[in-house]
């Protein structure tokens, strides 16, 4: 028997509205698609779709210094691949991302198998590098981005069942890729990770790796074992790296991170006693961790963009959608406002 074909091309609206925001609606909407292939395909035709190109995402120039996301709706996007001699079947690759606040479906699609200037050409933007667009883009275009290149990426990487070798298959939202052989759902994986604002009360204690960019410092962080705690990986992070042992654990806020590939960001603040804040850094792990001051980490603060070849030597931290960023930031408004960390 024929199965009833659904079209659903935006959030149904809630006959009782007063039970039901928009936000409650949107997201019933993507649950649905992420389970109903007809549903996401009929949505694809009608949503906004981020291109990128071996997984750079493509920016449009809105003047000298800023940029922004660009979307195509399916009736621009397809003569335009048609154009550049992709079949139709391209498209169905677009992964689905979520709802915009106007109701519409969001995608993202990679173009890699296409000449990159082509498409830059027809679609009037640029690939831009995921590193150098977090620092471009404002507001919530920079977790959109990360979000879509995660996806994008974990599909590219599972093509294969682990346990058969068999190819595996996507629904058409992308959220899972399926097994027939073994009869095993894969879904898109995050790896969790604690990073951690030390203070001693009157500084905050920050760190870089050999292969950060010169004069870039970070809040301390590391990847969690397997069977640890939220508190038991930050307390082993710390004494690993600079040897110090925290207190006082109190959780800020968390973020998902796309590099290098995708990790669940906790971010957390912590204390050491004055009287034991002596780092000793393990140099494998850092190549330098070091005590800031209020005033050293304000300066920082105002750096706005990574400093340019042949600029004088600056300490500058990770951009604000950085949850590194928020916590610095926290930290430095309770000191200004007279407390004693946090
Ligand atoms: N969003 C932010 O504000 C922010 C700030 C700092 C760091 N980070 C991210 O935090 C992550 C972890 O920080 P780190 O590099 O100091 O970690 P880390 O101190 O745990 O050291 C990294 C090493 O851990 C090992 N490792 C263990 N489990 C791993 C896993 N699941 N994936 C990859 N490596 C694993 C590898 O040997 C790797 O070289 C990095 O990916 C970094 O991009 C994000
Ligand atoms: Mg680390």
């Amino acid at each position: 028997m024929l199965r009833p074909l659904r079209i659903l091309l935006s959030p149904p609206k809630c006959p009782l509205t007063r039970c039901c925001s928009g936000y409650v609606s949107r997201m019933r909407f993507v649950n649905r698609l992420q389970e109903d292939d007809d549903a996401c395909a009929a949505a694809l035709q009608n949503g906004r779709i981020f291109l990128f190109h071996s997984l750079s995402p493509l920016l449009q120039r809105t003047n000298r210094e800023t940029f922004r996301t660009s979307a195509l709706t399916a009736s621009d996007l397809q003569p335009i691949l048609k154009n550049l001699g992709s079949d139709g079947s391209l498209l169905k690759e677009s992964v689905l991302i979520g709802c915009s606040e106007q109701n519409q479906a969001e995608f993202c699609l990679d173009v890699g198998q296409l000449d990159q200037a082509a498409v830059e050409e027809q679609c009037g933007g640029t690939f831009v590098d995921l590193r150098k667009a977090f620092f471009l883009l404002k507001g919530a275009e920079a977790p959109l981005v990360a979000k879509g290149q995660a996806l994008l990426r974990w599909h590219q990487t599972n093509r294969f069942c682990s346990a058969t070798g068999q190819p595996t298959q996507r629904n058409q939202a992308g959220s899972h890729r399926f097994c027939s052989s073994s009869s095993t759902t894969y879904y898109p994986q995050m790896s969790p990770v604690v990073i951690v604002l030390v203070s001693d009360g009157t500084r905050c204690l920050l760190g870089r790796q050999a292969s950060f960019p010169r004069g870039l410092y970070s809040a301390l962080a590391g990847f969690c074992n397997m069977g640890e705690t939220l508190e038991e990986a930050l307390r082993r992070e710390v004494a690993e790296e600079v040897g110090l042992e925290v207190q006082n654990i109190s959780y800020s806020s968390s973020q998902h991170w796309p590099f290098p590939h995708s990790s669940f960001m906790v971010a957390c603040h912590a204390s050491v006693s004055p009287t034991h804040s002596q780092v000793d850094v393990d140099h494998s792990e850092l190549e330098e961790a070091r005590w800031f001051s209020l005033d050293e980490i304000t300066c920082a603060l105002q750096v706005k963009a990574p400093p340019r070849r042949g600029d004088l030597p600056v300490i500058w931290l990770p951009p604000p959608h950085a949850v590194a960023n928020r916590l610095i930031t926290e930290w430095a408004g309770l000191q200004r406002h007279g407390k004693d960390g946090p």
